[in-house]
């Protein structure tokens, strides 16, 4: 389940600052390992207060929590789509992720260079969003080149329709906006998915602002709020600098009172992973046994022996039945053997759509 989240923006925007405070805070929890795979890739611990509460009660040789993982994509520039400033490369890299955290800068600072020279996220948003929507033109508009004749000659119902899902995305294109404001019946928007359209990609808007305006926001967030305000989309207010800061500070209490300071009760940074997690339509299942208190990942809406083939294939190839154990039952209780006892554990078949927080236990043959 390694589904991939790429920040992306324009130069200097404070891409990487983010990224490493995501990386950063992930080294000071020595229990939760924190690996690059590539230098701007990151597999980043996703940070869940149920998995504490689980550790107190079960006392397991140990906690693994689950992860996503963040890629730094390089900044993009106007003509990108056309290969600027190695644009097709970078338009490559955002095409390998499942969704898109885009950082616009909402901070002055005279000493930090801007590629468009002044402060304005509104524009910096549109300048790249049009480089992806070109891009997608592109990409659509070579697809209807190679069905178009079959669509409209033949009695080929896939390709007619594949046209017709075509056509009206470069319909939305053309005209400015962005793939993902398409609504779609399911089955066509599960062929539009097959396009890998860059601009189809779930998004999450990041104001990099500076501290004084972390809680409040300013004046450049309530103008991309505006602009955004019809998207359907998420933002976070985070100052990238000043968490950066805070995540090298070793110690969790000066941590956690530094934040207090600026009237923060949580880092942005972990709001921004708990987003991205709910961005990319993951939930959290756990399994807590004496050896081990884990948390595994799987896809909204997955049935019991797809959720076990998370932990391993042959637990879906084998699968007999769940035995369920909702989270607050068992904090409530305290115990796997207390929710048995109470009738608190479910017995549930192949069908058994797993909940966000399910203490589960698989059982299987091979
Ligand atoms: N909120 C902020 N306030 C002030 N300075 C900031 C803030 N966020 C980032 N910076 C500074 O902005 C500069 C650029 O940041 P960073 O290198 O992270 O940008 P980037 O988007 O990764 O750029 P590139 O696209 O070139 O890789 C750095 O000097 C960083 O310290
Ligand atoms: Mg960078």
């Amino acid at each position: 389940m390694a589904l991939k989240c790429g920040i992306v923006g324009l130069p200097n925007v404070g891409k990487s600052t983010l990224f490493n405070c995501l990386s950063n805070a992930k080294a000071q929890s020595a229990n939760f390992p924190f690996c690059t795979i590539e230098p701007n890739i990151g597999v980043i611990t996703v940070p869940d207060d149920r998995l504490i509460k689980l550790e107190e009660l079960v006392k397991p040789q140990r906690v693994v929590p689950t992860t996503v993982e963040i890629v730094d994509i390089a900044g993009l520039v106007r003509g990108a789509s056309k290969g600027e400033g190695l644009g097709n490369k970078f338009l490559g890299n955002i095409r390998e992720t499942d969704a898109i955290i885009h950082v616009l800068r909402c901070f002055e600072n005279e000493n930090i260079t801007h590629v468009d020279t002044t402060i304005n996220p509104v524009r910096d948003k549109e300048t790249i969003d049009i480089e992806l929507q070109l891009k997608d033109l592109e990409t659509v508009e070579s697809r209807i080149a190679k069905v178009e004749k079959q669509a409209k000659t033949g009695n080929d119902p896939e390709a007619k329709r594949m046209f017709k899902v075509l056509s009206m995305y470069k319909e939305v294109l053309i005209q400015g906006k962005s793939a993902r404001t398409l609504e779609l019946d399911e089955a066509d928007a599960k062929l539009g998915r097959e396009l890998q359209l860059l601009t189809n990609k779930p998004i999450l808007y990041i104001c990099n602002v500076d501290e004084a305006a972390v809680v409040k926001g300013n004046a450049y967030v309530e103008a991309l709020k505006e602009a955004i305000k019809d998207e359907n989309a998420e933002m976070l207010m985070i100052a990238a600098a000043t968490e950066a800061d805070i995540a090298e500070l070793d110690d969790f209490e000066e941590r956690q009172l530094f934040l207090e300071d600026l009237g923060l009760k949580e880092s942005g940074v972990n709001k921004l992973i708990k987003l991205a997690y709910r961005l990319l339509q993951l939930e959290t299942y756990f399994t807590a046994g004496v050896k081990e208190v884990r948390a595994w990942t799987y896809k909204r809406g997955f049935k019991a022996p797809q959720a076990a083939g998370v932990i391993h294939s042959d637990f879906e190839k084998g699968f007999i039945r769940a035995e369920v154990i909702k989270y607050n039952d068992f904090v409530a209780l305290g115990s796997e053997q207390a929710c048995k006892e109470a009738g608190k554990m479910a017995i549930e078949g192949k069908d058994y759509v797993v909940q966000d927080g399910d203490i589960m236990h698989f059982r299987f043959n091979v």
